[in-house]
C-alpha cells in the first residue's frame, strides 16, 4: 500500500510507504566548540509555549491517512524496558514485540508488508537477552548507558560502562549528560564529556539524553541541545523517562529548531528522540506531525527520529485495530510485559 503521510496544513503530501528501508545518514563528526554561538541563543519563551498550544488542535490527520502515520510511528519506536525489576524473560516478550509489533491479521487488512520497531532500548545487563531474542533481524539493540539515570557515576566508570555495552552488542548508546555543567552554564565541560561519551561508542550511534526537566529553562534546553550537537551526539534526546517531568511540545519545539540551526550552519542532520510519558497515539501523530512541519519529511525516518516509549505500541494497535475493525479489542490482546 502507498501510504499517505498528510494533514490540514501540508495538502503537498508527501506519498511514502511506511516500510521504507532505513536510509543511511552520514553521521555527526561534530565540530570545535563555539561558545560565542552558544551564548547568542535565546528563547522566547511565551511565543514557543503558544506555538506549542496550537499543535494538538492543528493536527487533525485525515482517517484515510491515520493508519499510514500510525505504522511510521511504529517504525520509529524505541521500545523500552527500563525498570529495577526487569528480567530476561520481560526482555525476550519485548523483543518479539519489537520483531512484530503489529498482528498479521491487521497487517493483511491494512495491506501492509511486515515492519518492526526502530530499535528495542533496555539496561546494560539486558543487552544478551536481547541479542539473543533478536537475532536474525536488523533491530538494533539500544543501551541507556553513563550511570543512567542521574549520569552522577564516576567518569570513567561511565565511559568503560558504553564500551561493555558496545562489546557486548549495543549499536547505539542512550548517554544522560551532566545537568549540573548545563545549570553552572560550564559549556566546555558539557562539550567535554560529550565527546568523550561519542569517542568511546566507536561505531555505535550516540543518543544525548539532556533531562530537560532538570535544565531550569528553555534557553538551557536550546544551548545544551547545541552544545552536544557540537560534540558529535547522533541524536538528542529529551529525557531518562524518570524525570518528574519528561517529553513536553515546547522541549521539543526548542530542541527541533536547535537541530534546523545546526543543519543550516553545517549541512550535517541530527536526529531528534522525545521520550517519556509518550502513550497515546494521537500524542504519536502531533509529534510526527511536529517535524514534518518542522524540519521536512526526512527527519520522519527511523534514522532520524525516535520515540522514546514503553507502553505507546498497545495504544497504536488497539487504534489501527479500530481503523480496520470498526471496535476495540480487550487490552489483553496487546499487552507487551
Ligand atoms: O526512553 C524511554 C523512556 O524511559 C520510556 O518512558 P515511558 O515508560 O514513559 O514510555
Amino acid at each position: 500500500m502507498a501510504a499517505q503521510l498528510t494533514d490540514k496544513k501540508t495538502t503537498d503530501a508527501t506519498t511514502t510507504d511506511a516500510h521504507l528501508p532505513q536510509v543511511t545518514e552520514p553521521r555527526n563528526p561534530g565540530m570545535p566548540l563555539d561558545l560565542d554561538w552558544v551564548r547568542s541563543v535565546q528563547v522566547n519563551t511565551s511565543a514557543v509555549e503558544r506555538r506549542a498550544a496550537t499543535l494538538p488542535a492543528r493536527r487533525s490527520v485525515k482517517k484515510a491517512h491515520q493508519a499510514a502515520w500510525l505504522l511510521r510511528a511504529i517504525t520509529c519506536i524505541d521500545l523500552t524496558t527500563l525498570s529495577g525489576d526487569d528480567t530476561e524473560r520481560r526482555v525476550e516478550r519485548l523483543c518479539a514485540k519489537a520483531r512484530q509489533p503489529v498482528a498479521p491479521d491487521l497487517l493483511n487488512a491494512l495491506g501492509m508488508k511486515p515492519i518492526t520497531t526502530g530499535a528495542v532500548c533496555v539496561y546494560h545487563e539486558m543487552i544478551p537477552a536481547a541479542k539473543r531474542a533478536l537475532e536474525g533481524t536488523n533491530i538494533p539493540i539500544a543501551a541507556v548507558s553513563t550511570g543512567f539515570p542521574a549520569g552522577l557515576s564516576p567518569l570513567e566508570l561511565r565511559i568503560r560502562e558504553i564500551e561493555m555495552s558496545v562489546e557486548a552488542g549495543a549499536a547505539e548508546i542512550d548517554i544522560v549528560i551532566s545537568r549540573r555543567h548545563v545549570l553552572t552554564g560550564d559549556w566546555q565541560a558539557l562539550y567535554d564529556e560529550m565527546k568523550a561519551f561519542r569517542a568511546a561508542c566507536g561505531d555505535a550511534h550516540v543518543k544525548a539524553i539532556l533531562a530537560t526537566g532538570e535544565l531550569g529553562s528553555l534557553r538551557n534546553v536550546a544551548r545544551a541541545s547545541l552544545v552536544c550537537m557540537m560534540a558529535g551526539a547522533d541524536f538528542i534526546k529529551t529525557s531518562t523517562g524518570k524525570e518528574s517531568v519528561n517529553a513536553t511540545l515546547p522541549v521539543s519545539l526548542v530542541m527541533i529548531r536547535a537541530i534546523r540551526d545546526y543543519y543550516d550552519r553545517t549541512g550535517i542532520r541530527v536526529g531528534y528522540k522525545p521520550a517519556g510519558g509518550i502513550s497515546k497515539a494521537k500524542d504519536a501523530i502531533t509529534y510526527l506531525a511536529l517535524m514534518k512541519e518542522e524540519l521536512g519529511d526526512r527527519w520522519l525516518e527511523p534514522d532520524l527520529f525516535r520515540f522514546g516509549a514503553s507502553s505507546l505500541l498497545n495504544d497504536i494497535e488497539r487504534q489501527l485495530e479500530h481503523h480496520v475493525t470498526g471496535s476495540y479489542s480487550a487490552g489483553y490482546r496487546h499487552a507487551t510485559s
